[in-house]
């Protein structure tokens, strides 16, 4: 099975019916289970080895190399439930698609198009809910709130956003972009599912708030950081603060989003703006500290172009303009009963990243 091979080997959690919780790594459609090699690997979240650090990170990795080419015994996937890999610590959730900004502008704010005045300067974000962030699979109920002034019920426009994750392995504070690799563990895809209708009415001034704490999903296997390739980096203009300098490495992944077994975009994640270690060095650049388990997301992945946008909004224009799926029915926003499913793939193919699913329930 391609995109599981040795050069890529994700750390998950699972178990076996009425087993505990163990570490193990993905090989093509099987699991490999590596309770046995003691140490970090005995324990039933990958926060103890995240905590480690990068030469750490190093060494388990060749043991595991060594370990699976001895020809360990193996689980089928289908055999296993795929729990939360590590604990959530804080989430943060940043904006750095141009298109994606551009596009939600368009649409929230028609009298204001545009990109907000600092979006060049720094990279927007705002912090979540870490609490209810869930593993692919789980799933999702949809939300209550106000869905403006005098109404509330069962939200109308439950939306997706298809987006990458960073997993920070060792504590820091004021991290500069050149120290990304020493303090990010892995990659994981992450659907910042949410509730349009909520967003549109709560957001000003403070950001989304009960639009999106209600759920988010991560794939159940954590990609380490060393197997992804580095591309260089956009362009970036003005020239970023020095803080926000050198950019970092960018990763060349294609992202895929289904919709009921429908694929209706392909976001690419080389688009994006600003960099993963932009992200973190602006996250900590006030004084605030990152510890193991950290979650913070990319922001929604969009494209240029109307086949690669990362969520339902833009891809319907607001449910003005219905997408048609396989079986002809058609959609604007998430029904109950429908399933997403976010997967993705280095760009050449060779690391897969898994994927995120979620059915939505009434
Ligand atoms: O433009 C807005 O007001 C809101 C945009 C979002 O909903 C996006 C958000 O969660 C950040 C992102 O995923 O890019
Ligand atoms: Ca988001
Ligand atoms: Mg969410």
């Amino acid at each position: 099975m391609t995109g599981y091979g040795l050069d890529n080997l994700p750390y998950g959690v699972f178990s076996v019916p009425q087993g505990e919780r163990r570490l193990g790594v993905r090989l093509g459609n099987e699991v490999v289970d590596l309770s046995g090699l003691g140490g970090y690997f005995a324990a039933p979240s990958l926060n103890p080895l995240m905590a480690a650090g990068r030469p750490e990170w190093t060494a388990a990795r060749e043991a595991v190399l060594d370990y699976v080419a001895s020809g360990p015994p193996t689980t089928p996937l289908h055999a296993v439930t795929l729990h939360l890999p590590f604990d959530v610590a804080d989430y943060t959730d940043f904006y750095s698609s141009e298109a994606h900004a551009l596009n939600v502008g368009r649409i929230l704010r028609p009298s204001s198009p545009g990109l907000p005045p600092q979006w060049r300067h720094l990279p927007i974000g705002y912090h979540g809910r870490s609490s209810t962030v869930v593993v692919s699979g789980t799933p999702i109920r949809r939300p209550y709130g106000q869905l403006g002034a005098g109404s509330y019920g069962a939200t109308r426009r439950l939306d997706i956003e298809a987006e990458v994750g960073f997993v920070v392995g060792v504590p820091g504070r004021r991290v500069t972009t050149g120290a990304f690799e020493d303090h990010v563990f892995g990659v994981v895809l992450v659907n910042d599912w949410s509730a349009r209708d909520l967003q549109a009415w709560e957001y000003r001034p403070l950001g989304p708030f009960l639009a999106k704490s209600f759920a988010t999903s991560v794939s159940p296997w954590v990609v380490p950081l060393s197997v992804l390739a580095p591309v260089p980096a956009p362009a970036q203009d003005p020239e970023p603060l020095d803080y926000l300098r050198p950019a970092g490495p960018a990763y060349d992944l294609k992202l895929s989003i289904s919709w009921n077994g429908t694929v209706v975009s392909s976001p690419p994640f080389a688009s994006m703006y600003w960099t993963a270690a932009q992200q973190l060095a602006h996250l900590t650049s006030n004084g605030a500290s990152v510890r193991t388990g950290d979650l913070y997301a990319s922001g929604t992945v969009s494209g240029p172009s109307p086949d690669q946008v990362g969520s339902f909004l833009e891809l319907t224009a607001n449910g003005a303009s219905p997408v048609t799926l396989a079986d002809g029915s058609q959609r604007g926003f998430l029904l109950d009963g429908d399933e997403v499913v976010i997967s993705a793939t280095s760009a050449d193919g060779k690391i897969g990243l898994g994927s995120v699913s979620g059915i939505v329930v009434g």
